[in-house]
């Protein structure tokens, strides 16, 4: 069961198709979709990290992530709504862009 509006969380069918257009995102059991983020040491993978920490901020809509070295887990859902909603899709679409 979902509530109806523009930030309803998303039925899993529509995130996953949602995600078909996306590389490298998954959508796991407990809710969030996910993507590990592999760079070619801690530098780059922090320059990233700057880089969609302005994005989320501009977004007023942030990621759950963790970083170890080179690589950076990002994990987003609506806290809110409970659930995957369009902003994390937006979100997800704006760090592939990057
Ligand atoms: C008040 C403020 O807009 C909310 O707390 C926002 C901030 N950033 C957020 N980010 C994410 N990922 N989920 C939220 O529910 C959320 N809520």
């Amino acid at each position: 069961m979902t509530d109806a509006g523009p930030g309803a969380p998303l039925e899993r069918p529509e995130i996953e198709t949602a995600l078909g257009a996306l590389t490298g995102w998954t959508l796991s059991e407990a809710g969030p979709i996910a993507k590990t983020f592999t760079f070619k040491d801690f530098s780059r993978a922090f320059a990233f990290m700057t880089r969609v920490a302005l994005l989320a901020e501009k977004a007023g809509h942030h990621p759950d992530w963790s970083n170890s070295y080179n690589s950076v887990e990002i994990a987003l859902i609506t806290h809110d709504k409970g659930g995957v909603t369009r902003k994390d899709l937006d979100l997800a679409r704006a760090i592939e862009a990057l």
